[in-house]
């Protein structure tokens, strides 16, 4: 019989390894060094990474990467940085960005948090994306969820002055919390009363799309780094 421990183990590297499909093999193989850079537990110069100066963006857990594909072809001035843990997601942004000729785009993958702590100086972003975070929609899972008080305040502090946090969800219980921790972040400012109007850059995503049709609300939440 397997020692449940075992099978967590095998089952959070699935997780995280994901069936690949043979073109995000392929897009992996092609364009993984081009746009891809190593985690370092070292600070990461991102001019030189994107290979000019300019606005940068960190988007947190990009999934598949569609949106991300399409905010970067849409905004070419802009440099967006995608950290993800997921290979097969990793492979499928890499596929987009290989056959939309897109050079605004670089990945990380490893887990945002220690990127956030090892791999971006303070002040070095423009602004944060995190568009439907994580599965923990119900309330007792709160602590789980990445939006928390001591994440919020490490992102902004990689975040300059003038700059905004950008956050997702389709869980209204997920929103409110959202809503109470960047409040309570005492660096930022709600660019509304509460909840945000879709800002136009960000498209419609699929899990957006999966709420709607069980007739979820979703919530954006935007906030000015002061
Ligand atoms: C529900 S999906 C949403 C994907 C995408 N943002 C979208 O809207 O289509 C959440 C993603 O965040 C990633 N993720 C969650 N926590 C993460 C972390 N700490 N570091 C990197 N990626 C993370 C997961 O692997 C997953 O792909």
């Amino acid at each position: 019989m397997e020692h449940p421990n075992y099978m967590r183990r095998i089952r959070s590297f699935v997780l995280r390894q994901g069936h690949l499909s043979s073109g995000q093999e392929r897009a992996i193989a092609e364009f993984g060094e081009q746009f891809c850079i190593p985690y370092q537990a070292e600070v990461l110069d991102l001019n030189t990474a994107f290979a000019r100066t300019g606005p940068k963006i960190l988007e947190i857990g990009f999934g598949m990467g569609g949106p991300t594909a399409e905010i970067a072809s849409n905004k070419p001035e802009t440099d967006y940085l995608g950290v993800e843990v997921h290979t097969p997601g990793v492979g499928s942004l890499l596929k987009l960005l290989g056959e939309q000729g897109l050079q605004n785009v670089r990945i990380v993958q490893h887990d945002a948090v220690e990127v956030l702590e090892k791999m971006l100086a303070a002040d070095s972003l423009y602004g944060a994306h995190i568009f439907f975070p994580d599965p923990w929609h119900k309330k007792r899972h709160n602590k789980r969820r990445l939006i928390q008080p001591d994440l919020v305040k490490l992102l902004c502090s990689r975040i300059k002055s003038g700059g905004y946090v950008h956050l997702a969800t389709d869980w209204e219980d997920y929103a409110i919390q959202m809503l109470e921790v960047l409040s309570n972040e005492p660096t930022l400012q709600n660019t509304a009363e509460t909840y945000a109007e879709r800002p136009d850059y960000r498209p419609l995503t699929k899990f957006e799309n999966r709420g709607i049709k069980l007739g979820h609300g979703v919530w954006d939440l935007v906030f000015r780094k002061l």
